[in-house]
């Protein structure tokens, strides 16, 4: 019985605040859609796993997958997702059905702790119901509402279930399902469990778990990371810190948190001379303990000529993951008298957050003059200084 995972990650994450799409964000030290997908690539009833993103994520998504190499020979290329949920599950299905697996889990890609055990009763659902949706008896008591708030009625609690992923189906009656909804001008089912009562099928429940949450607002993140602390080694906290300098020369722009700004001037530099990038990754490796950021990446080797400072953030990020730490925080300070930060910051926080993995709330940035003093004040150079929280297993070395 050939059985497929298809894992729907095209949302937008809007509910989870601002920042990189939440199936993309580290979650003690991994991203969300790595632990998602290293359930199911792991799983040995599941024979293939098929991602489907968004158009604009395609780099967020290989490096999400980079770190599961050894597992990813179950994993098919992944496709495009669409407007809604639905689509986003039907471009999924449509994709597989080439290969036409018996049984097919749908999973939200922002359900990170489906446990083994839960996708093994999903594969048995499908198998002897056909249709099933994992779910858990709910703890409060529900109202039904109406337009104005008035509360219409109170459903009994007993027979009221919160239903989450992996949704477990034979494949072909979910394909024609959703194939009879798109027809139907149909697209937004939340759940395909919905989508195949629509379409007339028998759907069951199968027991869910409680921890399968699914990360949707800031505070559901919180909530997962203490979840993870707790259940790994104690994380011990370092500050590290960082200061770069280059000098003004020739030039039409400066890069700056890795955005290009306009200026009268450009930089002296070997690479592209972004000074807050520079500083940050600094403040990253003086946390680590691991020397600057000239033992990493030397002035005199001629690869890093221009070189593009994202990938010394980068870098440093993924040695503090290396070592099963995360980065908590990134605080930069500019320092001269122009170009002016203010209209360039959020779009600044926003590529370094991305670079980072990390949520924008994570990253700030701020500005001087130095009052005209100095090199900085007599516009003779620019300098950044930055700071760097990090957290690392106890043990690490
Ligand atoms: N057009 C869409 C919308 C959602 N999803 C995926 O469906 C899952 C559950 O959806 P939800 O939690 O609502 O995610 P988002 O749509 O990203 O969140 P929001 O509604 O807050 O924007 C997520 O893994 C999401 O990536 C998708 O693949 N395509
Ligand atoms: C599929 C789902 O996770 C089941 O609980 C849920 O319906 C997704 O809903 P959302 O509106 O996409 O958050």
């Amino acid at each position: 019985m050939s059985v497929a995972a298809l894992i729907v990650a095209a949302g937008r994450g809007s509910r989870a605040g601002e920042g990189i799409p939440k199936q993309y964000r580290d979650l003690q030290g991994r991203p969300v859609l790595a632990r998602t997908l290293a359930g199911f690539l792991s799983h040995p009833g599941i024979d293939h796993v098929l991602v489907v993103t968004h158009p604009d994520d395609r780099d967020l998504y290989e490096a999400s997958i980079a770190a599961l190499a050894p597992l990813q020979s179950a994993l098919l290329p992944c496709v495009n997702g669409g407007e809604t949920r639905q689509d986003s599950v039907r471009n999924g299905l449509e994709a597989l059905a080439a290969s036409a697996p018996e049984i097919v889990l749908v999973h939200d890609a922002a359900r990170p702790f489906a446990s083994p055990e839960l996708i093994d009763r999903a594969i048995e659902a499908a198998r002897v119901r056909d249709a099933a949706v994992p779910g858990t008896p709910v703890t409060d008591t529900i109202k039904v509402i109406g337009s104005r708030l008035e509360v219409v009625s109170t459903p009994d609690r007993g027979s009221l279930r919160a239903v989450q992923t992996p949704q477990a189906f034979r494949f072909r009656l979910l394909l024609d399902a959703h194939r009879k909804a798109a027809a139907a001008r149909l697209h937004d089912f939340t759940d395909d469990g919905a989508l195949a009562e629509w379409a007339g099928l028998p759907v069951h429940v199968f027991e869910g778990e409680s921890g399968n949450i699914k990360l949707t607002h800031p505070a559901d993140f919180l909530e997962a990371e203490r979840r993870l602390r707790g259940s790994s080694m104690a994380h011990i906290t370092k500050l590290g810190t960082g200061f770069d300098v280059h000098a003004f020369g020739d030039g039409d722009h400066v890069w700056l948190g890795g955005i290009k700004v306009p200026h009268d001037r450009g930089v002296i530099a070997h690479s592209d001379g972004d000074v807050i990038l520079h500083a940050l990754t600094d403040a990253i490796l003086g946390a680590l303990a691991d020397g600057d950021i000239g033992t990493h990446f030397p002035p005199s080797d001629p690869q890093w000529r221009g070189a593009s400072s994202d990938r010394f953030l980068a870098h440093a990020v993924g040695l503090v993951r290396e070592r099963g730490g995360i980065v908590d925080h990134l605080d930069a300070t500019l320092l001269c008298e122009a170009p002016r930060l203010g209209p360039h910051r959020e779009a600044m926080r926003q590529r370094i957050a991305e670079i980072a993995g990390l949520r924008l709330d994570q990253v700030s940035l701020k500005a001087t003059t130095t009052e005209k003093l100095g090199f900085t004040g007599r516009s003779e150079g620019i300098a950044a200084q930055a700071a760097a929280t990090i957290r690392l297993p106890e043990a690490s070395p």
